[in-house]
């Protein structure tokens, strides 16, 4: 017999009650018990739901973050936070928010740092490490949600994260070799197995996606010596890998001694039959075959064309799984009434990918006739999608076709562009801009709903953003802001937007997929050829203008950004569907600035999550993904000045290929790190204008005046001070207005200062 499990299920709740939940409790409005009620209301439910699986994972359902629980369980938060009072779920939420002076003048804590998790959208908590770092084991919440699933009669099977892709996921503050760290962390997971098999688990999985990244010597040795150590038949360990292929640590990972190992099929097709023949005769081999990224239902006929030959060789040794944890799709597809029926039927969330699953196991135990329905209907599903006429749209493929490398070339380069804009502009030294958003109020998206739900007129909607931008306007005016945006409160989210707005995008009503904490994105979905029907942004940025004399910079996300943060077609190369998008900015990019927008900034935040995750790899992506940017931007004249905007600090690798998408300006995230990433122009001179962040947006304190000088007089270190502008990280749509205004304040008299 075949066995089923999952990786893990979304815990944000199909309604997203976590994020309700949470975010009453901070704001004082629940107890920490009712917090906790919801929350085992919700593992309850998803267990529910993962009812016919053999084993369904346990202990990876989070209040916040899933790495951030391993460095509880480790005993590893930092001190700052740790050091503090309070209970123990204050101290977590300090690790994972910090807290503002403000609020608390007593406790005030920076946050600890977020990044992406590998090539999603997905936001960790990066743990911290020093050469002093110990652990010691707290294993509380585990066994307790452990204890929690047997008392329901889940199968369970608890979820950890290996210890070396925990090392591999932390960063060190002090210089030293985080891997030095190593042999002290092992006792604490030996001790960890050790309990859980106590407490009933037949099965750990444990998670090591750091083996799907290019590793060195070091990183390998670790590998071994851990699971050498950490070698045990009680629990029997299934090591997890997901979201690439193995390669050269294929090998690797099959000789390490553990019970099973799961890979991820749909990343690494290729490797199935090698680890098949590789894998040792007592090991067990899952195999991911469901995409765990994607909304897609599966082709399960070509599937069982594969996998059947497989499971001849491996009998009771396989299992099956998604490819990866379910965190990255949405729960359940059944709400989704207001979707186009057709468009409905292609679709599988979490719920139906487990289904999906079910119907795969049963096929191998039983054979094929045994769930000869559900297969017939999934094959009508994925022939009806192949065949739909919605997707294909000729006149798209036409212009793609016809792209020329000038059209992604400026008229002039960077000098002679920046002085023809800057006798337009008249800008003043250090000029003060902001990326875009400003504070969505709840009244901004209450107003959304009602509109969505017919409650609110379109013209009293209208009316109601318009008076926002005026609001805008007015505080930027009065705070003596330079570049001006219109602060997107039309805007549900800046890719969403977009998606449903352009032809070939279908959007959902409850697809939500965890950000970070309780922040959720609701990708579109990207099924066919991309098309602008018609403006999308012109109106809003018009009126915007219409109110000042300063410039207002038109906003846009661009195409490379739009796809990543989408769900994307499986039908085609996301480079196709990238240069589609490029063409459908570029057109909104030329009616702006036939509108007379001076200024159009064009949004990148997502390029570099998208890199892969091996750097032999990269070229190729920033070959096609620059491109597209280039195609996006650059049909203007040398007047019209370009800007993009990118937030994260971690560029210092790719910092050539920005270079080479030739915006006019760049603004970045570098306040969190001091303005490291201005390292990178120690041995390569970024050519333009550049605005390195000096406001961290992403916690509630207000910088200081003195300390925006000081980042602005590092960065000068580096960057001709005529080059330099002066900006927050990022938007300001998750702040308040009570942030926001101070904070701004002390920016603005900074760059005074900085100018006199
Ligand atoms: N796609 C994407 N990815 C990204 C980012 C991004 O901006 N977009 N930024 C980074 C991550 N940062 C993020 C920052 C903020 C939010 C965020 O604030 N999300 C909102 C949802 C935003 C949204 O789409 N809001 C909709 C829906 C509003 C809503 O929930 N309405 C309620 C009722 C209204 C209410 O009382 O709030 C309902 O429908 O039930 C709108 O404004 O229209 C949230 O979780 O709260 C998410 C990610 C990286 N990845
Ligand atoms: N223009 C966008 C904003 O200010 C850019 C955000 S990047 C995540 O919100
Ligand atoms: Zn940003």
């Amino acid at each position: 017999m075949v066995t089923t499990h999952n990786l893990g299920f979304p815990r944000i709740g199909g309604q997203r009650e976590l994020k309700f939940a949470l975010e009453d409790y901070w704001a004082g409005r629940q107890t920490e018990q009712e917090l906790a009620i919801t929350a085992a209301d919700l593992r309850r439910r998803h267990w529910q739901q993962q009812a016919k699986l053999d084993f369904a994972p346990v202990g990876e359902f989070s209040l916040y973050d899933q790495v951030l629980d391993m460095s509880v369980t480790l005993g590893n938060l930092p001190a700052r936070v740790a050091d503090k009072e309070g209970s123990e779920l204050d101290a977590y939420f300090r690790a994972a928010r910090g807290r503002g002076a403000n609020d608390s003048p007593c406790c005030a804590t920076a946050a600890g740092e977020m990044t992406k998790w590998f090539d999603t959208n997905y936001h960790y908590i990066v743990p911290e490490f020093s050469a002093d770092t110990r652990f010691e084991l707290n294993p509380e919440r585990l066994l307790n949600q452990l204890a929690e699933a047997r008392a329901q009669g889940v199968q369970a099977k608890p979820v950890i994260i290996g210890p070396v892709t925990y090392l591999w996921l932390g960063k060190t503050s002090d210089g030293s070799n985080r891997l030095d760290l190593l042999e002290r962390l092992l006792p604490a997971y030996a001790q960890l197995l050790d309990i859980l098999a106590d407490a009933g688990a037949d099965w750990v999985q444990i998670d090591e996606p750091a083996l799907v990244t290019e590793l060195d010597a070091n990183w390998r040795y670790a590998f071994n010596l851990a699971y050498h150590q950490l070698k045990s038949n009680r629990p029997k360990l299934l090591l997890a890998s997901y979201f690439g292929e193995l390669r050269g640590n294929l090998q690797l990972a099959c000789e390490l001694p553990v019970a099973g190992i799961h890979l991820d099929a749909v990343s690494a097709p290729d490797e199935v039959n090698r680890i098949a023949d590789w894998l040792p005769s007592h090991k067990v081999l899952s195999l991911g075959v469901i995409n765990g990224r994607n909304i897609w239902k599966s082709d399960l006929t070509k599937i069982l064309d594969w996998l059947e030959p497989v499971h001849d060789k491996l009998g009771d040794r396989l299992w099956l799984a998604p490819s990866c944890s379910l965190l990255h799709v949405p729960v359940d597809v059944t709400p989704e009434t207001e979707l186009d029926v057709e468009i409905r039927n292609w679709l599988a969330f979490a719920v139906q990918k487990l289904d999906e699953l079910q119907v795969l196991a049963q096929a191998l135990n039983e054979g094929r006739k045994a769930v000869q329905q559900p297969l017939a209907a999934n094959q009508q599903a994925i022939e009806s999608r192949r065949r739909s006429a919605r997707v294909i749209n000729p006149a798209v493929r036409a212009a793609v076709a016809e792209i020329t490398t000038e059209m992604g070339n400026r008229q002039n380069p960077y000098p002679q562009r920046i002085a023809l804009q800057q006798q337009k502009l008249r800008l003043p030294a250090f000029p003060t801009t902001t990326i875009g958003s400003f504070p969505q109020t709840p009244e901004i998206r209450q107003a959304r709903l009602r509109f969505r739900k017919g409650e609110l007129a379109a013209k009293d909607y209208l009316a109601q953003m318009q008076s926002e931008i005026a609001r805008c306007i007015r505080e930027q005016e009065r705070l003596g802001l330079d570049v001006l945006v219109h602060g997107e409160p039309e805007r549900n989210d800046m890719v969403e937007y977009f998606g449903e707005q352009l032809d070939g995008y279908a959007f959902t009503r409850f697809g939500w997929v965890q950000s970070y904490g309780s922040r959720c994105v609701k990708p579109p979905i990207l099924f066919g050829d991309i098309h602008r029907p018609k403006a999308m942004t012109v109106a809003w940025t018009r009126y915007a203008q219409s109110l000042t004399d300063k410039p207002v910079k038109g906003m846009l996300t661009g195409p490379v950004t739009i796809l990543n943060w989408s769900f994307v077609r499986d039908d085609q190369p996301r480079k196709d569907s990238c240069l589609q998008l490029a063409l459908a900015i570029r057109e909104e990019v030329q009616d702006l600035e036939k509108a007379g927008v001076d200024i159009i900034q064009i949004d990148e935040a997502a390029l570099r999550e998208g890199l892969p995750l091996r750097q032999s790899d990269w070229d190729t992506y920033l070959d096609w993904t620059i491109n597209s940017f280039r195609i996006a931007a650059n049909g203007v004249q040398d007047t019209t000045q370009i800007h993009t905007h990118m937030c994260y600090s971690e560029f210092n690798d790719i910092i050539k290929a920005i270079a080479h998408m030739d915006a006019d300006v760049i603004t970045i995230e570098t306040s969190r790190s001091d303005m490291e990433l201005l390292d990178a122009f120690k041995n390569f001179e970024y050519p333009n204008d550049i605005g390195p962040g000096v406001y961290d947006i992403h916690s509630p304190n207000v910088p200081g005046q003195q300390q925006i000088i000081k980042l602005m007089k590092l960065a000068a270190e580096r960057i001709p001070a005529a080059r330099l502008w002066v900006n927050p990280d990022c938007g300001l749509k998750t702040r308040k207005w009570e942030e926001v205004t101070p904070a701004l304040e002390a920016m603005v008299a900074a760059a005074q200062v900085l100018r006199a």
